[in-house]
Protein backbone atom coordinates (compact mmCIF):
# COMPACT_ATOMS: atom_id res chain seq x y z
CA UNK A 1 0.00 0.00 0.00
CA UNK A 2 1.27 3.44 -0.72
CA UNK A 3 2.23 5.60 2.03
CA UNK A 4 1.19 9.12 2.41
CA UNK A 5 3.41 11.98 1.91
CA UNK A 6 4.31 13.80 5.28
CA UNK A 7 4.05 17.42 4.61
CA UNK A 8 4.94 20.62 6.52
CA UNK A 9 3.28 23.74 5.71
CA UNK A 10 5.74 26.88 6.81
CA UNK A 11 3.71 30.25 7.66
CA UNK A 12 0.00 28.36 8.16
CA UNK A 13 -1.08 30.97 10.28
CA UNK A 14 -1.16 33.91 6.62
CA UNK A 15 -4.34 33.63 3.94
CA UNK A 16 -2.24 31.16 1.95
CA UNK A 17 -0.79 29.22 4.54
CA UNK A 18 -4.24 28.71 6.05
CA UNK A 19 -5.61 27.77 2.37
CA UNK A 20 -2.81 25.09 2.06
CA UNK A 21 -4.22 23.83 5.63
CA UNK A 22 -7.82 23.63 3.96
CA UNK A 23 -7.27 22.20 0.84
CA UNK A 24 -4.81 19.13 2.24
CA UNK A 25 -7.23 18.19 4.80
CA UNK A 26 -9.30 16.66 2.03
CA UNK A 27 -6.12 15.17 0.37
CA UNK A 28 -6.33 11.22 -0.04
CA UNK A 29 -2.95 11.06 0.11
CA UNK A 30 -1.18 13.60 2.05
CA UNK A 31 -0.64 13.64 6.09
CA UNK A 32 0.46 17.28 7.54
CA UNK A 33 2.98 16.62 10.33
CA UNK A 34 4.36 20.29 11.17
CA UNK A 35 2.54 23.23 10.45
CA UNK A 36 4.87 26.47 11.59
CA UNK A 37 4.08 30.05 12.90
CA UNK A 38 7.05 32.45 14.30
CA UNK A 39 5.06 34.68 16.39
CA UNK A 40 2.48 32.23 17.91
CA UNK A 41 4.90 28.89 18.00
CA UNK A 42 3.27 26.59 21.15
CA UNK A 43 -0.04 28.03 19.85
CA UNK A 44 -3.06 25.57 18.66
CA UNK A 45 -3.81 26.31 14.86
CA UNK A 46 -7.94 25.52 16.13
CA UNK A 47 -7.20 28.39 18.96
CA UNK A 48 -5.65 31.12 16.75
CA UNK A 49 -8.36 30.27 14.06
CA UNK A 50 -11.86 29.09 15.88
CA UNK A 51 -13.24 27.86 12.57
CA UNK A 52 -10.77 24.88 12.60
CA UNK A 53 -12.24 23.46 15.97
CA UNK A 54 -13.67 19.98 15.77
CA UNK A 55 -12.05 19.26 12.46
CA UNK A 56 -8.31 20.04 12.69
CA UNK A 57 -5.76 19.73 15.35
CA UNK A 58 -2.16 21.03 14.71
CA UNK A 59 0.32 22.66 17.44
CA UNK A 60 2.11 25.16 15.90
CA UNK A 61 5.99 25.01 15.47
CA UNK A 62 9.13 27.28 14.48
CA UNK A 63 10.50 26.32 11.56
CA UNK A 64 13.27 24.38 11.98
CA UNK A 65 14.72 22.58 8.87
CA UNK A 66 16.15 19.76 10.96
CA UNK A 67 12.92 18.62 12.57
CA UNK A 68 10.72 19.33 9.71
CA UNK A 69 13.60 16.92 7.83
CA UNK A 70 12.39 13.96 10.28
CA UNK A 71 8.99 14.44 9.89
CA UNK A 72 8.55 15.60 6.20
CA UNK A 73 9.32 14.50 2.83
CA UNK A 74 7.79 18.07 1.51
CA UNK A 75 7.98 21.84 2.85
CA UNK A 76 5.16 24.36 1.18
CA UNK A 77 6.52 27.64 2.55
CA UNK A 78 4.02 30.19 2.75
CA UNK A 79 6.53 32.88 4.31
CA UNK A 80 6.78 36.67 3.29
CA UNK A 81 9.27 36.85 0.17
CA UNK A 82 13.37 37.37 1.50
CA UNK A 83 11.66 34.86 4.65
CA UNK A 84 12.11 32.36 2.39
CA UNK A 85 15.44 32.79 1.14
CA UNK A 86 16.50 32.11 4.83
CA UNK A 87 14.80 28.68 5.65
CA UNK A 88 14.74 27.15 1.59
CA UNK A 89 18.72 26.38 2.03
CA UNK A 90 18.32 24.36 5.37
CA UNK A 91 15.54 22.63 3.99
CA UNK A 92 17.06 21.27 0.54
CA UNK A 93 19.97 20.20 2.98
CA UNK A 94 18.49 17.97 4.71
CA UNK A 95 16.79 16.36 1.90
CA UNK A 96 13.44 18.05 2.10
CA UNK A 97 11.95 18.86 -1.25
CA UNK A 98 10.53 22.36 -1.12
CA UNK A 99 7.46 24.40 -3.05
CA UNK A 100 7.90 27.90 -1.88
CA UNK A 101 4.50 30.24 -2.73
CA UNK A 102 6.96 33.28 -2.17
CA UNK A 103 8.51 35.66 -4.88
CA UNK A 104 12.31 34.39 -3.87
CA UNK A 105 13.48 31.66 -6.08
CA UNK A 106 10.97 32.99 -9.75
CA UNK A 107 13.62 35.77 -11.23
CA UNK A 108 16.98 35.83 -11.98
CA UNK A 109 19.11 37.01 -8.74
CA UNK A 110 20.06 40.77 -9.74
CA UNK A 111 16.11 41.32 -11.35
CA UNK A 112 14.74 39.63 -8.15
CA UNK A 113 16.80 42.36 -6.00
CA UNK A 114 15.82 45.06 -8.62
CA UNK A 115 12.22 44.55 -8.73
CA UNK A 116 11.91 42.70 -4.96
CA UNK A 117 14.73 45.15 -2.95
CA UNK A 118 15.56 42.10 -0.77
CA UNK A 119 18.96 40.12 -0.71
CA UNK A 120 18.78 37.38 -3.73
CA UNK A 121 19.03 33.79 -2.15
CA UNK A 122 22.22 32.23 -3.35
CA UNK A 123 22.92 30.95 -7.01
CA UNK A 124 23.48 26.90 -5.96
CA UNK A 125 20.23 27.59 -4.82
CA UNK A 126 18.70 29.06 -7.50
CA UNK A 127 20.05 27.11 -9.86
CA UNK A 128 18.13 24.18 -8.53
CA UNK A 129 14.39 25.75 -8.56
CA UNK A 130 11.72 25.33 -11.67
CA UNK A 131 8.64 27.78 -12.41
CA UNK A 132 6.03 25.78 -11.18
CA UNK A 133 3.63 26.61 -13.81
CA UNK A 134 2.24 22.80 -14.77
CA UNK A 135 0.33 24.27 -17.70
CA UNK A 136 3.75 24.90 -19.02
CA UNK A 137 6.33 22.73 -17.23
CA UNK A 138 5.36 20.51 -16.08
CA UNK A 139 8.18 17.68 -17.36
CA UNK A 140 10.72 19.77 -15.38
CA UNK A 141 8.48 19.73 -12.34
CA UNK A 142 8.56 16.01 -11.53
CA UNK A 143 11.80 15.45 -10.68
CA UNK A 144 12.50 19.41 -9.27
CA UNK A 145 13.64 19.31 -5.49
CA UNK A 146 12.63 23.38 -5.16
CA UNK A 147 9.80 24.55 -6.95
CA UNK A 148 9.05 28.44 -7.08
CA UNK A 149 5.47 28.78 -7.12
CA UNK A 150 4.59 31.06 -9.58
CA UNK A 151 2.48 34.78 -8.42
CA UNK A 152 -1.16 35.23 -8.33
CA UNK A 153 -0.95 38.16 -11.40
CA UNK A 154 1.18 35.68 -13.14
CA UNK A 155 -0.80 32.57 -12.96
CA UNK A 156 -3.51 34.13 -14.31
CA UNK A 157 -1.69 36.35 -17.12
CA UNK A 158 0.36 33.77 -18.21
CA UNK A 159 -3.07 31.04 -18.41
CA UNK A 160 -4.59 33.73 -20.86
CA UNK A 161 -2.00 34.23 -23.23
CA UNK A 162 -0.15 31.72 -23.51
CA UNK A 163 -1.41 29.84 -26.59
CA UNK A 164 -1.05 33.21 -28.57
CA UNK A 165 2.56 34.16 -27.70
CA UNK A 166 3.84 30.16 -28.68
CA UNK A 167 1.89 30.01 -31.56
CA UNK A 168 2.46 33.85 -32.58
CA UNK A 169 -0.65 34.85 -33.13
CA UNK A 170 -0.02 38.49 -31.75
CA UNK A 171 2.49 40.93 -31.84
CA UNK A 172 3.73 40.37 -28.06
CA UNK A 173 5.25 43.99 -27.89
CA UNK A 174 1.50 45.62 -28.38
CA UNK A 175 0.40 43.43 -25.03
CA UNK A 176 -1.55 45.69 -22.37
CA UNK A 177 -2.87 44.17 -19.26
CA UNK A 178 -5.42 45.46 -17.00
CA UNK A 179 -5.34 43.25 -13.77
CA UNK A 180 -7.69 43.15 -10.57
CA UNK A 181 -7.15 41.18 -7.20
CA UNK A 182 -9.21 41.28 -4.17
CA UNK A 183 -7.34 41.97 -1.15
CA UNK A 184 -6.51 39.04 0.38
CA UNK A 185 -3.76 38.47 -1.97
CA UNK A 186 -1.80 41.60 0.15
CA UNK A 187 -1.40 38.95 2.74
CA UNK A 188 -2.79 39.27 6.41
CA UNK A 189 -0.15 42.22 7.77
CA UNK A 190 -2.00 45.22 7.89
CA UNK A 191 -0.74 48.15 5.83
CA UNK A 192 -2.31 51.55 5.20
CA UNK A 193 -3.48 50.83 1.48
CA UNK A 194 -4.87 47.81 2.50
CA UNK A 195 -7.51 48.14 5.49
CA UNK A 196 -11.00 48.26 5.42
CA UNK A 197 -11.77 52.06 4.99
CA UNK A 198 -8.86 52.52 2.06
CA UNK A 199 -10.27 49.70 -0.39
CA UNK A 200 -14.20 49.24 0.75
CA UNK A 201 -16.72 51.09 -1.71
CA UNK A 202 -12.96 52.22 -3.33
CA UNK A 203 -11.16 51.06 -6.48
CA UNK A 204 -7.74 51.88 -7.21
CA UNK A 205 -4.60 51.04 -9.58
CA UNK A 206 -1.34 50.62 -7.17
CA UNK A 207 2.35 50.07 -8.25
CA UNK A 208 1.68 51.33 -11.46
CA UNK A 209 4.69 50.63 -14.02
CA UNK A 210 6.81 48.97 -11.32
CA UNK A 211 5.13 45.77 -9.80
CA UNK A 212 6.84 42.70 -9.18
CA UNK A 213 5.33 39.93 -10.97
CA UNK A 214 6.01 42.20 -14.50
CA UNK A 215 9.60 40.18 -14.92
CA UNK A 216 7.72 36.63 -13.99
CA UNK A 217 5.39 37.63 -16.63
CA UNK A 218 7.85 38.91 -19.30
CA UNK A 219 10.04 35.91 -18.69
CA UNK A 220 8.10 33.12 -19.35
CA UNK A 221 6.41 35.02 -22.16
CA UNK A 222 10.17 35.37 -23.53
CA UNK A 223 10.51 31.96 -23.26
CA UNK A 224 7.69 30.38 -25.22
CA UNK A 225 8.31 33.43 -27.87
CA UNK A 226 8.85 31.64 -31.18
CA UNK A 227 10.74 34.78 -32.22
CA UNK A 228 13.15 34.34 -29.37
CA UNK A 229 12.92 38.65 -28.57
CA UNK A 230 12.42 39.64 -25.59
CA UNK A 231 8.27 40.27 -24.69
CA UNK A 232 7.68 43.79 -22.79
CA UNK A 233 4.13 44.06 -21.39
CA UNK A 234 2.25 47.16 -20.13
CA UNK A 235 0.32 45.75 -16.64
CA UNK A 236 -1.18 47.68 -14.70
CA UNK A 237 -2.72 45.78 -11.20
CA UNK A 238 -6.16 47.43 -9.42
CA UNK A 239 -7.59 46.74 -5.53
CA UNK A 240 -11.00 45.52 -5.82
CA UNK A 241 -13.05 45.71 -2.70
CA UNK A 242 -13.59 41.95 -2.20
CA UNK A 243 -11.41 38.95 -0.38
CA UNK A 244 -10.85 36.58 -3.29
CA UNK A 245 -10.42 36.96 -6.89
CA UNK A 246 -8.19 37.84 -9.78
CA UNK A 247 -9.46 39.12 -12.91
CA UNK A 248 -7.21 40.29 -15.95
CA UNK A 249 -7.86 41.95 -19.16
CA UNK A 250 -5.20 41.18 -21.88
CA UNK A 251 -5.27 42.99 -25.13
CA UNK A 252 -2.88 42.33 -28.07
CA UNK A 253 -2.93 43.27 -31.96
CA UNK A 254 -3.50 39.95 -33.95
CA UNK A 255 -0.74 39.12 -36.59
CA UNK A 256 -3.09 38.19 -39.18
CA UNK A 257 -6.70 37.74 -40.01
CA UNK A 258 -8.33 35.21 -37.28
CA UNK A 259 -11.73 35.12 -35.75
CA UNK A 260 -12.66 34.67 -32.43
CA UNK A 261 -13.36 30.60 -33.30
CA UNK A 262 -9.91 30.24 -34.58
CA UNK A 263 -8.68 31.01 -31.59
CA UNK A 264 -10.66 29.40 -29.21
CA UNK A 265 -9.16 26.07 -31.46
CA UNK A 266 -5.74 26.74 -30.41
CA UNK A 267 -6.39 27.40 -26.63
CA UNK A 268 -8.51 24.15 -26.85
CA UNK A 269 -5.93 22.45 -28.26
CA UNK A 270 -3.32 23.99 -25.97
CA UNK A 271 -5.06 23.41 -22.80
CA UNK A 272 -6.26 19.64 -23.78
CA UNK A 273 -3.89 17.92 -20.81
CA UNK A 274 -4.48 20.76 -18.28
CA UNK A 275 -7.49 20.02 -16.36
CA UNK A 276 -7.51 23.16 -14.09
CA UNK A 277 -8.41 25.54 -17.53
CA UNK A 278 -11.71 25.70 -18.41
CA UNK A 279 -12.51 27.48 -21.85
CA UNK A 280 -15.57 29.40 -22.10
CA UNK A 281 -17.46 29.48 -25.86
CA UNK A 282 -17.50 32.06 -28.23
CA UNK A 283 -19.48 35.07 -26.57
CA UNK A 284 -18.99 34.12 -23.24
CA UNK A 285 -16.54 35.15 -20.14
CA UNK A 286 -15.91 34.45 -16.92
CA UNK A 287 -16.42 36.37 -13.88
CA UNK A 288 -14.52 35.72 -10.36
CA UNK A 289 -17.08 33.85 -8.86
CA UNK A 290 -17.30 31.01 -11.44
CA UNK A 291 -13.99 29.73 -9.54
CA UNK A 292 -13.93 30.97 -6.09
CA UNK A 293 -11.99 28.61 -3.49
CA UNK A 294 -10.97 26.38 -6.40
CA UNK A 295 -8.21 25.75 -8.34
CA UNK A 296 -9.87 26.72 -11.84
CA UNK A 297 -8.69 29.12 -14.01
CA UNK A 298 -11.34 30.21 -16.44
CA UNK A 299 -10.66 32.36 -19.80
CA UNK A 300 -12.76 33.65 -22.31
CA UNK A 301 -11.88 35.56 -25.18
CA UNK A 302 -13.28 37.80 -28.22
CA UNK A 303 -11.66 38.78 -31.44
CA UNK A 304 -12.87 43.05 -32.56
CA UNK A 305 -12.45 42.83 -36.55
CA UNK A 306 -12.75 46.57 -36.17
CA UNK A 307 -9.19 46.80 -34.51
CA UNK A 308 -7.71 43.42 -35.29
CA UNK A 309 -6.97 43.28 -32.02
CA UNK A 310 -7.63 40.45 -29.06
CA UNK A 311 -9.34 40.83 -25.33
CA UNK A 312 -8.69 37.79 -23.24
CA UNK A 313 -10.49 37.81 -20.10
CA UNK A 314 -8.73 35.22 -17.13
CA UNK A 315 -10.05 34.63 -14.15
CA UNK A 316 -8.61 32.66 -11.02
CA UNK A 317 -8.58 32.30 -7.09
CA UNK A 318 -5.56 34.06 -5.49
CA UNK A 319 -5.35 31.90 -2.74
CA UNK A 320 -5.54 29.06 -4.73
CA UNK A 321 -5.14 28.70 -8.39
CA UNK A 322 -2.84 31.53 -7.37
CA UNK A 323 -1.14 30.27 -4.65
CA UNK A 324 -2.50 27.12 -2.42
CA UNK A 325 -3.68 25.34 -4.58
CA UNK A 326 -1.05 25.78 -7.21
CA UNK A 327 1.41 24.44 -4.48
CA UNK A 328 -0.64 21.71 -4.19
CA UNK A 329 -1.21 20.91 -7.67
CA UNK A 330 2.91 20.77 -7.61
CA UNK A 331 2.89 18.39 -5.05
CA UNK A 332 1.15 15.74 -6.61
CA UNK A 333 3.29 16.25 -10.11
CA UNK A 334 6.98 15.94 -7.62
CA UNK A 335 4.76 12.87 -6.16
CA UNK A 336 3.96 10.83 -9.10
CA UNK A 337 0.20 11.24 -8.46
CA UNK A 338 -2.47 12.83 -11.05
CA UNK A 339 -2.53 16.88 -10.16
CA UNK A 340 -5.77 17.17 -9.54
CA UNK A 341 -5.74 14.65 -6.36
CA UNK A 342 -7.50 16.59 -4.13
CA UNK A 343 -8.14 19.59 -5.93
CA UNK A 344 -11.67 18.65 -7.79
CA UNK A 345 -13.70 20.65 -5.34
CA UNK A 346 -16.77 22.68 -6.81
CA UNK A 347 -16.41 26.20 -6.40
CA UNK A 348 -18.42 28.19 -4.38
CA UNK A 349 -20.58 30.34 -6.16
CA UNK A 350 -22.53 32.22 -3.37
N1 LIG B 1 -1.97 36.20 -0.76
C1 LIG B 1 -1.89 35.77 -2.01
O1 LIG B 1 -2.89 35.77 -2.75
C2 LIG B 1 -0.60 35.27 -2.55
C3 LIG B 1 0.57 35.29 -1.82
N2 LIG B 1 1.73 34.82 -2.36
C4 LIG B 1 2.97 34.81 -1.60
O2 LIG B 1 2.89 33.77 -0.62
C5 LIG B 1 3.57 34.15 0.58
C6 LIG B 1 2.58 34.11 1.73
O3 LIG B 1 1.55 35.04 1.44
P1 LIG B 1 0.32 35.30 2.41
O4 LIG B 1 -0.13 34.03 2.99
O5 LIG B 1 -0.62 36.12 1.66
O6 LIG B 1 1.02 36.18 3.53
P2 LIG B 1 0.53 36.47 5.01
O7 LIG B 1 1.12 37.79 5.37
O8 LIG B 1 -0.95 36.32 5.10
O9 LIG B 1 1.19 35.32 5.86
C7 LIG B 1 2.57 35.12 5.96
C8 LIG B 1 2.85 34.34 7.23
O10 LIG B 1 4.26 34.25 7.36
C9 LIG B 1 4.61 34.37 8.73
N3 LIG B 1 5.70 35.35 8.90
C10 LIG B 1 5.64 36.66 8.73
N4 LIG B 1 6.86 37.23 8.95
C11 LIG B 1 7.67 36.24 9.28
C12 LIG B 1 9.01 36.19 9.62
N5 LIG B 1 9.78 37.30 9.67
N6 LIG B 1 9.54 35.01 9.90
C13 LIG B 1 8.79 33.90 9.85
N7 LIG B 1 7.48 33.90 9.54
C14 LIG B 1 6.92 35.06 9.24
C15 LIG B 1 3.43 34.91 9.48
O11 LIG B 1 3.07 33.97 10.44
P3 LIG B 1 3.39 34.15 11.98
O12 LIG B 1 3.18 35.58 12.34
O13 LIG B 1 2.43 33.25 12.64
O14 LIG B 1 4.79 33.75 12.14
C16 LIG B 1 2.33 35.07 8.46
O15 LIG B 1 1.14 34.49 8.91
C17 LIG B 1 4.12 35.54 0.33
O16 LIG B 1 5.43 35.45 -0.09
C18 LIG B 1 3.23 36.07 -0.78
O17 LIG B 1 3.87 37.05 -1.53
C19 LIG B 1 1.78 34.26 -3.60
C20 LIG B 1 0.65 34.19 -4.36
C21 LIG B 1 -0.63 34.72 -3.91
C1 LIG C 1 -3.58 42.58 -3.85
C2 LIG C 1 -2.11 42.56 -3.64
O1 LIG C 1 -1.55 43.42 -2.98
N1 LIG C 1 -1.44 41.56 -4.20
C3 LIG C 1 -0.03 41.42 -4.05
C4 LIG C 1 0.40 40.08 -4.55
C5 LIG C 1 1.71 39.74 -3.88
C6 LIG C 1 2.27 38.44 -4.11
O2 LIG C 1 1.62 37.49 -4.43
O3 LIG C 1 3.57 38.39 -3.89
P1 LIG C 1 4.74 37.64 -4.63
O4 LIG C 1 5.60 38.71 -5.18
O5 LIG C 1 5.36 36.79 -3.63
O6 LIG C 1 4.11 36.83 -5.73
C7 LIG C 1 0.74 42.52 -4.80
O7 LIG C 1 0.20 43.08 -5.74
O8 LIG C 1 1.91 42.76 -4.46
Amino acid sequence: MREEMQIAILGATGYTGLEVVRLLHKHPEAEVTYVSSDSQAGAELADVYPHLRGVLAYTLEGADPAEIAKRADYALVALPSGVSTNLVPGLLEAGVRVIDLAGDHRLPDDVYAKWYKKQPPAPTVLERAVYGLPELYKSQITGASLIANPGCYPTATLLSLLPLVKNGLIDPHSLVIDAKSGVSGAGKALSAGTHFVEVNENFKAYKVGEHQHIPEIEQVLTDVNPSGEAVTISFTTHLVPMIRGILTTSYAKLTGSYSTEDLLAVYREFYRDAPFVRLHSAGNFPQTRDVTASNFCDIGLRVDPRTNRVTVIGCIDNLVKGAAGQAIQNLNLLAGLPETTGLLNVPVYL
